[in-house]
C-alpha cells in the first residue's frame, strides 16, 4: 500500500518547551484512506493538522507527504507546495468573487481553469451555483464549495479542520455523508480532525487518538471502539462507567483490583434479571433528557451510580446489571 503521508518522531511545543502539543508522534496514511483525529480539547489535534500543512514548524522529527520530505527542524515547505487541500471550519469564501470564481482563484497554473472548476462543481452538486456569491448560500452550500475549491487542483492530501461544527445537528449527518461520499468517489486520501467521534466512527477508515500531544492508539472504527487501549479512549467514544472497587463489590464482580475495569453506558440493563452480574438499585435523581433519562443510583452497598437511559423506568427502586463479555479491561 502506498503511504501519502508519513509522521516521523514529530514534537512541537510551545511557550518555551513548556506545552508540549505534539510529543513524539509517530503515523502514516495510506493512498485512499480517510484518518480521523480525536482527542479531547488542547490534546494537540490542530497543531497537528497545522504542521502537516505548513503553518507550524516541527521542533522535531519530519513529515513526508507523496514521498517528499515538506517538513523536518532543517526545512519547511510553504503550504502552497505542499499539494495539500484544506478544509475549516469558516467555510472562508472570497465574498467579492461568486462560487465558479473562488474555485477558480485556486487554479492559476492550469490551463483549464474553468473546466475543471465545472467538474468539481458538478461533483459536489452545486453547478446550478455557480453565480451565485458567499453570502446567497446556505452553510452547507458553503461548505461544499469549500470542499470543490480544496478539491480543484487535485491534491494529494486533503486536510479537514472540524469542517462540519458550525452547521446544525441535522445538517451535520447529511452533509457529513454527502462530503465523505465525495471523498471517497475522488479517492483522495484525506485527514479530518473531529470533536464529534459519531463522525469519525461513521466516515473514517481509521480514527488516531491524541492525549496530552501523544497518539496514544490509531485503528479502525470498530477495533477502537471494542478494543480502546485506556479508559481515555473508552470515554472518548460514548458514556463509560469505570468499575472501581465499590461498584465491582456491589455486583458481585470476580475482577482483578490492579486491572482496570469498565463497562460502556448502553450495556449496562436496567430492570436485569439474567445477566451475570446484577445488584439492586434505589433511584435518588431523575433527569429528563428528553429521548432519555438520567438516573442516579444508589446501589445496595452503598456505591452511587449514574447512567442514562431510554427504558421506562417505574417505582424508586430497580435491579441494574451487566455480563462479563462487555468488561472492558485495561493495563493501567
Ligand atoms: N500558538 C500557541 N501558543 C501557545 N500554546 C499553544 C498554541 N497553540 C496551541 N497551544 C497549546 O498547545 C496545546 C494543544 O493545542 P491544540 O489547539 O492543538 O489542541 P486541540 O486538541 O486542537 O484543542 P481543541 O479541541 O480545544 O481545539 C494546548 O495546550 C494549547 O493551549
Amino acid at each position: 500500500m502506498n503511504k501519502i503521508l508519513e509522521i516521523n518522531n514529530l514534537s512541537k511545543s510551545f511557550d518555551g518547551g513548556k506545552t508540549k502539543a505534539i510529543d513524539q508522534v509517530d503515523f502514516f496514511v495510506n493512498q485512499g484512506d480517510i484518518c480521523a483525529v480525536v482527542g479531547e480539547s488542547g490534546s494537540g489535534k490542530t497543531t497537528l493538522i497545522r504542521l502537516i500543512a505548513g503553518l507550524e514548524n516541527p521542533d522535531q522529527g519530519n513529515i513526508i507527504i507523496s514521498g517528499k520530505e515538506v517538513s523536518s527542524i532543517k526545512k519547511v515547505m510553504v503550504p502552497e507546495k505542499r499539494n495539500v487541500g484544506m478544509v475549516f471550519q469558516e467555510y472562508a469564501l472570497f465574498p467579492h468573487l461568486n462560487v465558479l470564481e473562488n474555485i477558480i482563484y485556486g487554479l492559476a497554473k492550469r490551463k483549464d481553469k474553468k473546466q475543471r472548476a465545472e467538474v468539481v462543481l458538478e461533483l459536489v452538486g452545486l453547478s446550478t451555483y455557480k453565480e451565485r456569491y458567499a453570502h446567497e448560500l446556505s452553510g452547507g452550500q458553503q461548505q461544499r464549495v469549500a470542499l470543490a475549491r480544496a478539491l480543484a487542483p487535485e491534491p494529494s492530501l486533503l486536510i479537514l479542520d472540524e469542517p462540519f461544527s458550525n452547521l446544525d445537528a441535522m445538517m451535520r449527518n447529511q452533509l457529513r455523508n454527502e462530503v465523505f461520499n465525495i471523498i471517497k468517489k475522488t479517492g483522495v486520501t484525506a485527514i479530518f480532525v473531529t470533536h464529534d467521534t459519531q463522525d469519525a466512527l461513521a466516515v473514517a477508515d481509521e480514527i488516531l487518538i491524541l492525549q496530552n500531544g501523544k497518539l496514544v492508539q490509531k485503528d479502525e472504527a470498530s477495533r477502537l471502539y471494542h478494543k480502546p487501549q485506556s479508559i481515555y479512549v473508552a470515554s472518548l467514544f460514548g458514556n463509560t462507567v469505570q468499575l472501581n472497587k465499590g461498584l465491582k463489590n456491589a455486583f458481585r464482580c470476580p475482577l482483578k483490583e490492579d486491572c482496570c475495569h469498565a463497562i460502556r453506558n448502553e450495556n449496562i440493563t436496567i430492570n436485569a434479571s439474567d445477566c451475570e452480574y446484577v445488584t439492586t438499585a434505589q433511584i435518588v435523581k431523575r433527569t429528563f433528557l428528553g429521548t432519555h433519562s438520567q438516573l442516579l443510583l444508589k446501589l445496595d452497598n452503598g456505591e452511587n451510580l449514574s447512567v442514562v437511559t431510554n427504558e421506562a423506568v417505574l417505582g424508586d427502586e430497580l435491579k441494574i446489571g451487566f455480563n462479563s463479555k462487555d468488561i472492558l479491561a485495561f493495563d493501567e
